[in-house]
């Protein structure tokens, strides 16, 4: 049977633009209860929720401010107290860094594993929890092979190995969390934006090359209406590819 979103309270970081934003617009269309929006950006998380409240009234896109490599306990406690009940968690903030290893390690994946074990523990109906669902937001870098970007594949495999073993079925009987795995191709956000490469000098001309031949580019709303879907019909331990604004495909 199709999960709904209804009435549900879901927390998302890294909203406050690109896939994650584009996550809470289309998650806001099911008539949640609130859509919390966790972003260091200050600026723009404030009014990222203020486009989305404008947009679908009530009130319900709450932003915190929180880097989530250092506020999951302050922050968490917080949206506890206040909540009382999260049921959806998406883990989508993310960067691309390949001068920066442990920047982007603790970001990518320690901040990942850590958030979805806080909120596996509050979901968990063994432990007196409501179930709920955990998604991680990996990318086709977390399956693909070619020779560009190694320490941001390192981290979008590691996602897929923590989601699949996490989100298995033997822990999804028994604790009632779903964990799966969402895998977008190149999406027109910051992110993928030209002017942020970090890539060795010496690939770059082949990067580029790549980029214009062999790259299907979608828009941010493409991954949030997928997003919805996989959270609608995935299956815990799945990861879905979304890429070119295609249909969703269950990764194998
Ligand atoms: N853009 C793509 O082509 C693409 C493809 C596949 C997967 N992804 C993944 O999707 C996710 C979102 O990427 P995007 O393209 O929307 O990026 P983006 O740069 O447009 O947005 C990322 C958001 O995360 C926030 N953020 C960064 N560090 C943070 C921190 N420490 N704590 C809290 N928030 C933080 C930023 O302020 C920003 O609002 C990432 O995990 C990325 O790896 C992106
Ligand atoms: C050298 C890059 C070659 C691309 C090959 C790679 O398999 C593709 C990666 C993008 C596709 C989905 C993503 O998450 C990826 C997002 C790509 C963002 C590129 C930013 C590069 C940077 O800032 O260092």
């Amino acid at each position: 049977m199709a999960e709904v979103l209804t009435d549900k309270v879901i927390v998302i970081t890294g909203a406050a633009e690109g896939i994650g934003y584009a996550i809470a617009d289309s998650f806001l269309e099911k008539n949640p209860k609130a859509v919390i929006i966790l972003d260091i950006n200050e600026k723009l998380g404030a009014e990222s929720a203020q486009t989305l409240n404008s947009k679908y009234g009530g009130n319900k896109a709450v932003y915190i401010k929180c880097d989530v490599t250092t506020d999951l306990e302050a922050v968490s406690k917080e949206i506890f107290d206040r909540y009382k009940t999260v049921d959806v968690l998406v883990n989508n903030a993310g960067i691309t860094d390949e001068k920066l290893v442990r920047k982007t390690v603790a970001l990518n994946v320690t901040a990942v594993l850590e958030w979805t074990f806080k909120f596996w523990g509050h979901m968990r109906k063994d432990k007196g929890g409501n179930g709920g669902t955990i998604i991680n937001v990996s990318s086709i870098c977390g399956y693909r092979r070619d020779q560009f970007l190694p320490v941001y594949k390192a981290t979008k495999h590691a996602i897929m190995g923590f989601t699949r073993t996490i989100g298995h079925t033997f822990n999804y009987d028994l604790t009632g969390v779903r964990v799966v795995a969402l895998c977008p191709g190149f999406t027109k956000t910051s992110l993928a934006s030209k002017d942020r490469i970090t890539v060795d000098p010496a690939i770059i001309r082949h990067y580029i090359n790549y980029m214009k031949n062999t790259c299907p580019w979608q828009n941010p709303d493409s991954v949030g209406k997928a997003a919805a879907e996989v959270y609608e019909k995935g299956a815990s331990g799945t990861a879905w590819e979304i890429e070119g604004g295609k249909p969703i495909v269950e990764v194998p």
